[in-house]
């Protein structure tokens, strides 16, 4: 009787509901979580496609709102049962200074749970990242790990920094009083590289291959395993823990959980080739082209040139020297603790993931003719 008394009764917040995964929670939450009474979607920039939600059962509120301003975040969280905060700055590129990194990242996550206490919010789900374990800077390989495998976690990078911070803020918050007098439960995910329709990086690594004529050039050696999920899937694990933690706050409470499917382990290059190989990309090579010491010298020039420049423009390329230590270090996850804990199994198979992904990257290539 409790689950019907609360039909149609909760409220709950996504961060960064516009971005690339925060779209697939929303859409997810609408169509798997029959309790929702009201969305709100709070993002720095709202997307379009937000106004043919608003036509549905469940109440959708769209904010426009930045996750460094506390006031802004404690108004949008005022009221809500549940916030998932997948909002962040991911950016490996040199595009953001690292000061603005930690300023979205860390301080954004510190108002998050502060405006939780205030309000007297009790759950709060956070979307962190493998990085938050490796590839360390050492490059030691992490081989289908679970979340209780030792690795030594030593990062410089200001994302994976950010990202550990503002997990661990919110792992020790798990327990602290929130308006009211409950306990606030948190939980963090940490998902592998994700893939799926609104992929930008996807996008980007398909364009550099048409404007090469259709091919890409290998440059990590294939036997490198990176680990990938789908979107729908770290979507559907978002509800999941949402929905879970409510029931299992003794269990759940304070606990990290992988983000995990069944996507084949594969290198970067080549897992990324199962989409765009159907999309009439070739990837030349069985070995890298050039030796690792030359792509690091490249990668070395790449982060000199963008320093050279950045009094006069953005200059930003995929290659870089983490990037690069990022795609040659072997990182791939294999756990079952999310199923354990909250019965997580992946919504989509590998097959329907593929088959979606690419169904999503041939629709952006015809828009573009
Ligand atoms: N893309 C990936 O492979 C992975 C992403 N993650 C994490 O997942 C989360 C979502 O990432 P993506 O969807 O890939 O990125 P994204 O850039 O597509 O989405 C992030 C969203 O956060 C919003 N945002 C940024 N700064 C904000 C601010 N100051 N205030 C309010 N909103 C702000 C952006 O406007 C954007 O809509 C991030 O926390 C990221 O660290 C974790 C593991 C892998
Ligand atoms: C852009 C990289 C691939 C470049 C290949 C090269 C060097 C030959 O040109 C990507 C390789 C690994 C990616 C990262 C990884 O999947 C883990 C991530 C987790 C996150 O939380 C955010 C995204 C990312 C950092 C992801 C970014 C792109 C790569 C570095």
């Amino acid at each position: 009787m409790a689950d019907s008394a609360q039909a149609q009764k909760l409220v709950y917040l996504v961060t960064g509901g516009c971005g690339f995964l925060g779209e697939h929670v929303v859409r997810m939450l609408l169509q798997q979580e029959p309790r929702l009474r009201e969305l709100r979607i709070f993002d720095l920039h709202l997307g379009p496609w937000l106004e043919e939600l608003k036509t549905g059962p469940v109440q959708v509120t769209a904010i426009q709102g930045d996750v460094t301003q506390a006031h802004e975040v404690a108004a949008a969280v005022a009221g809500a049962h549940v916030v998932i905060h997948t909002a962040g700055l991911v950016d490996v590129f040199g595009r953001a200074s690292p000061e603005t990194i930690h300023e979205v990242n860390v301080q954004g996550t510190k108002n998050v749970i502060e405006a939780c206490v205030q309000t007297g919010t009790q759950f709060l789900v956070y979307t962190s990242s493998m990085e938050v374990v490796g590839p360390n800077i050492k490059g030691h390989p992490f081989y289908r790990g679970n979340e209780d495998t030792p690795y030594e976690a030593v990062h410089r990078h200001p994302y994976p920094s950010s990202k550990a911070r503002a997990e661990q803020l919110v792992l020790e918050a798990n327990g602290r009083k929130v308006r009211g007098g409950l306990p606030l439960v948190t939980c963090a995910l940490r998902p592998t590289g994700i893939y799926g329709e609104g992929h930008q990086i996807m996008r980007d690594i398909y364009y550099q291959g048409l404007r090469l004529g259709g091919r890409l050039f290998r440059a990590i050696p294939a036997s490198v395993e990176h680990g990938r999920v789908y979107v729908g899937n770290v979507a559907w694990m978002h509800v999941l823990v949402a929905r879970e933690l409510q029931q299992r706050p003794a269990l759940m409470g304070g606990q990290v959980y992988f983000c995990y499917d069944k996507s084949p382990y594969k290198s970067y290059e080549d897992f990324n080739m199962e989409f765009l190989g159907p999309c009439g990309l070739r990837l030349v090579g069985t070995r890298p082209l050039l030796p690792y010491w030359l792509l690091m010298l490249l990668a070395a020039l790449n982060a000199l040139l963008q320093w050279l420049l950045r009094p006069l423009l953005l200059y930003a390329p995929l290659l870089n020297p983490y990037t690069l230590a990022m795609a040659n270090t072997t990182f791939t996850v294999s756990t079952n603790k999310a199923q354990r804990h909250f019965g997580y199994e992946p919504l989509f198979s590998w097959e329907e993931s593929r088959t979606r992904t690419i169904r999503w990257m041939q629709a952006m290539d015809s828009s573009a003719q």
